[in-house]
């Protein structure tokens, strides 16, 4: 999707800032509880959000200029790009390249610069390699679920049992196995309700006056979903503390990701749920599939797993998961 060139340059340049960007949106700001501050920004989160806002996009028109300059583009107008066209017509293109030359295509399409940087930033995000670390929600995910297996040396025993009959001792694990894993599937599932990745979901803002729970809600107040509170509810979830993928399989529709169940919400509901959903949880179990699969692991000696959480916005674990892998699978050349 994005050219070498284009990821290292995120990676060195935006990923430092989208980081400062993050650790800004977490920090708890008084303004959220009396909107009537708000005008006065009293902490500088929103100046400082401002600041960095513009930085980012200091740096996404510098990437965009420079390869604007590199594929020879003259650029007659400030804001249009004319006559530009890529030296070598055989190289493949990436996306920015073919945003670049759509809108050189002027009234054939309506792109304008702005819609460039947009859909470049958005790709930015999208782009796992290119801000990984950042945007790193898949893999909290699967150390919350390495980490409760670690614990719980029935169900990993279970998972692997199901990985065994599906994949074979044979093979190594492949996304047509994924669908054939509803115990593992229910372990992940099972890792979001305990330690939901984004447990405040994204702040929303109420488009009308309502009532909820009793409580008036005023048109346009900013609204937090606690997640994590209502994925440890005992008037709907029995054991809520307790890690039982099970209570996914008994009922898998009703519980499944696409926010309907509105006690199970990992992904959020509505117009902005996750669009990422169905990359996040393949990507998440093909993942989990694999390491438990092909490897026996082990913590070190003497380490005691505690899952406590660390939240910035994400919610990660508090102390990193530190296990080691034994190969497990009979034929070497699977690894190679
Ligand atoms: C475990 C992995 C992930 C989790 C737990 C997660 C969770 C969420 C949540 C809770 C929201 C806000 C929904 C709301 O407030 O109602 C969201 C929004 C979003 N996510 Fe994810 N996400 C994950 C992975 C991904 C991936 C892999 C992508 C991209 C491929 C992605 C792209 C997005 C986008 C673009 C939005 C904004 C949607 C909108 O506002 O319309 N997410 N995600």
């Amino acid at each position: 999707m994005l050219s070498r060139e284009d990821k290292v340059s995120i990676s060195v340049q935006l990923r430092p800032i989208i980081k400062k960007m993050i650790a800004l949106v977490a920090k708890p700001n008084i303004c959220d509880m009396l909107p009537i501050l708000a005008p006065l920004d009293v902490q500088g989160i929103r100046s400082k959000g401002k600041e960095l806002s513009s930085e980012v996009d200091r740096i996404v028109a510098s990437i965009i200029d420079k390869r604007r300059d590199k594929d020879d583009v003259v650029d007659d107008d400030d804001d249009e790009i004319e006559g530009k066209r890529s030296k070598d017509t055989n190289e493949t293109k990436d996306f920015l390249q073919i945003l670049l030359e759509l809108k050189k295509q002027g009234e054939a399409t309506s792109l304008t610069m702005a819609h460039i940087k947009n859909l470049f930033l958005a790709l930015c995000k999208f782009d796992r390699d290119a801000i990984a670390g950042a945007t790193d929600s898949t893999s909290i995910n699967v150390e919350w679920a390495m980490a409760e297996l670690m614990l719980h040396p029935g169900e990993l025993r279970k998972a692997k049992e199901e990985l065994d009959q599906v994949v074979g001792m044979n093979n190594i694990v492949e996304e047509s196995h994924l669908s054939k894993l509803p115990y593992l599937d229910a372990v992940l599932k099972e890792a979001h309700r305990l330690h939901p990745v984004v447990p405040l979901l994204v702040p929303h803002r109420s488009s009308a006056d309502c009532t909820v729970g009793g409580y008036t809600v005023p048109k346009g107040s900013t609204v937090f979903i606690n997640v994590w509170k209502m994925h440890r509810d005992p008037n709907e979830w029995e054991n809520p503390s307790d890690f039982i993928p099970e209570r996914f399989l008994a009922d898998s529709d009703n519980h499944d990701y696409k926010g309907n169940n509105f006690n199970y919400l990992p992904f959020g509901s509505g117009r902005r749920i996750c669009v990422g959903i169905p990359l996040a949880t393949k990507m998440a179990l093909y993942v989990v599939a694999s390491l438990l699969h092909s490897f026996e692991w082990e913590m070190l000696r003497n380490e005691q797993l505690e899952l406590l959480d660390k939240y910035r916005i994400l919610a990660k674990i508090a102390t990193p998961l530190v296990i080691t892998p034994t190969p497990r699978l009979p034929n070497a050349e699977l690894y190679s």
